[in-house]
């Protein structure tokens, strides 16, 4: 098997750390998780980061702990915060990585993310915003995603698809 990182990327409420979990106990690897990279770094988390700095600050940030994530060997599975496709420079690292993408209806996840309420800053209509993140960042989940996987499953079905497309990934390391 290629030893490159797994990244699961997604919108909020996707199920990034919770599949990511998952693979990275199947793979015995350390799993790496945006949120608390952030608060270990900077000790604040994603929300005190917002509030205080602004969000701009807050992605700066996200798409930073992500790409120093990547160059970790042993390699990890990591949960990249929702915001990082939109960084061209997270993009490209991506491509050292094998990246999965966790796609959903915005109507669930607005659902999902009403029972995790660890997020900064929301349109008080929350599925119209995921629903508009979806149509900006769809092209980027696709420019990046070496698997698109349907997230409406049980987490444990979700992780099984990974670990399966993982093993036959020939992507060539760049
Ligand atoms: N496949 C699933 N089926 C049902 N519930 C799920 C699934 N995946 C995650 N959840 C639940 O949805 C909520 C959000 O999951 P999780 O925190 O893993 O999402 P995330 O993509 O990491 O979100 P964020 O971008 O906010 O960090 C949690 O309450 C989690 O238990
Ligand atoms: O726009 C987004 O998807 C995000 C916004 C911020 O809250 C971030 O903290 C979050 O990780 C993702
Ligand atoms: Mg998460």
């Amino acid at each position: 098997m290629r030893e490159i990182p797994i990244v699961i990327v997604g919108l909020m409420g996707a199920g990034k750390s919770t599949v990511g979990r998952l693979v990275a106990e199947a793979l015995g690897r350390v799993v790496r998780d945006s949120d608390a990279d952030l608060e270990d770094r900077y000790g604040m988390t994603a929300a005190q980061i917002a509030a205080a700095l602004g969000a701009e600050v807050l992605h700066e940030r996200e798409s930073e702990v992500l790409r120093e994530a990547l160059g970790r060997r042993p390699p990890e599975v990591i949960g990249a915060a929702a915001s990082t496709v939109e960084d061209a420079r997270a993009r490209s690292a991506l491509k050292s990585a094998f990246v999965v993408f966790l796609d959903g209806s915005p109507a669930l996840l607005a659902e999902r993310m009403r029972s995790s309420a660890h997020r900064p800053h929301f349109l008080p209509d929350l599925e119209r915003m995921l629903t508009e993140q979806r149509e900006r960042r769809l092209p980027y989940f696709q420019e990046v995603a070496d698997l698109t996987a349907d997230a409406t499953r049980v987490p444990e079905e979700i992780a099984e698809e990974v670990l399966a497309a993982f093993r036959i990934n020939q992507k060539p390391v760049r």
